[in-house]
């Protein structure tokens, strides 16, 4: 299949590799034309880790060129250039294309709806909880790739087109996804921002002195404690909705291949394994201008929604909006343009399973 590719970051890249090699021909798009200058003039994609290819990659002169091009489009930058990307997207969007959006936040799928309904074209929009794999990008044309998840929470806008999602993603990625009840049970697995919270606050002084630092190794018990509490919070929202999710525990065991114990344990053992990964060396990280805005705002929103305030999420957005000297909230594009915040539990609920 021909899938097109928004973004050409870490994630981009390995999904491009891992692509390729299964017999499919991806392409990317920079938004800036930047990354992909060296790919542009013919050079291969090269991975290392648990990916280890080099492959050819089409990269798209502009959006549309992508996304006229494909047989599926695959959003894949942060959240703060979702808005962005779908806005440049959707007037090229045809009935029956499907995007997939890797990792979803923040009800940016409601958002794409929107657009797409305005213009009365109709699709599936698949959301993942997550990535396929994680990693960093090494150079202009290489990726390293940590790990490629075992399993992977998927849904469907609308949830009638669910199997077709859920069919799209075996065939591309292989058998490793789990069928999720509707978009806001994926709202409510984006484990990255409570992560983060935790990962970063406790730890902010490491990023802002650009230290070296292992992220997994200072996941020490005190801080693993932080995310489970936050877990908490999460999951009592979820219970409310009645909908499943996997916990934080499981989370980290089945993404990092490492066996069940406390946040802090699991994080020490992907440490050990070389799994841990590298803290971020600079206080302008994703950790927080995407995760704060895009993860903990809409999760402190569900928890007004439904009566189980996430306490915990809305002290992480008020501490660290006061460390940066300005309000992380104001940076959400999303939410304001969708208008959902008076929404009852079911209204909210009901939306999201039928999108726009
Ligand atoms: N990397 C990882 O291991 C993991 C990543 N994730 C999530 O996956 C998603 C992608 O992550 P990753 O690939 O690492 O991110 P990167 O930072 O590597 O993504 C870079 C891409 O995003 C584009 N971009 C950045 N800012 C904007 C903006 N304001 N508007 C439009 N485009 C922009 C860049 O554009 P340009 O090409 O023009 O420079 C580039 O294409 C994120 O949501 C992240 O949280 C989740 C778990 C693990
Ligand atoms: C290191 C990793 C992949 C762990 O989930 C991460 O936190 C991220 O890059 O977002």
């Amino acid at each position: 299949m021909r899938v097109s590719i928004l973004g050409a970051g870490a994630i981009a890249y390995g999904l491009a590799t891992y692509l390729a090699e299964s017999g499919h021909s991806p392409t990317l798009w920079s938004p800036s034309g930047q990354r992909t200058r060296a790919l542009a003039t013919g050079e291969l994609l090269k991975a290392t880790g648990d990916i280890e290819a080099t492959v050819p990659v089409r990269i798209a002169k502009d959006c549309k060129d992508a996304v006229a091009n494909a047989d599926v489009v695959v959003i894949a930058l942060p959240a703060y250039g979702h808005k962005m990307v779908m806005d440049a997207a959707a007037p090229h969007l045809i009935d029956g294309i499907p995007v997939i959006i890797s990792s979803h936040s923040s009800f940016a799928a409601l958002y794409l709806s929107k657009l797409l309904a305005e213009r009365k074209v109709r699709l599936p929009i698949v959301v993942w909880g997550t990535t396929l794999l994680t990693g960093r990008q090494q150079g202009p044309t290489e990726i390293h790739v940590t790990t490629v998840r075992q399993r992977l929470d998927v849904a469907t806008v609308p949830f009638r087109s669910q199997e077709e999602g859920y069919g799209l993603c075996k065939a591309l990625f292989g058998d490793r996804f789990v069928k999720r009840d509707g978009m806001l049970a994926i709202a409510l697995s984006n484990l990255n921002p409570q992560n983060h919270l935790g990962i970063a606050l406790l730890n902010l002084t490491r990023m802002e002195k650009a230290e070296r630092w292992s992220q997994g190794g200072n996941v020490t018990p005190a801080v693993g404690r932080f995310i489970e509490a936050l877990d908490a919070e999460r999951l009592a929202i979820a219970a409310h909705f009645g909908i499943a999710v996997r916990t934080v525990k499981e989370h980290f065991s089945l993404s990092f291949h490492v066996p069940m114990g406390t946040v802090s344990e699991m994080n020490q053992e992907m440490d050990r394994q070389g799994r841990g990964g590298f803290g971020p060396t600079t206080i302008e990280s994703r950790y927080i201008l995407e995760d704060v805005p895009f993860g903990l705002l809409p999760t402190v929103l569900l928890g007004k929604t439904t009566g189980n305030p996430a306490t915990l999420h809305q002290s992480g957005i008020s501490i660290l909006s006061a460390a940066y000297g300005r309000d992380l909230k104001a940076d959400n594009d999303i939410l304001p343009a969708l208008g959902i915040d008076g929404l009852s539990d079911v209204d909210l609920a009901d939306l999201s399973r039928e999108g726009f």
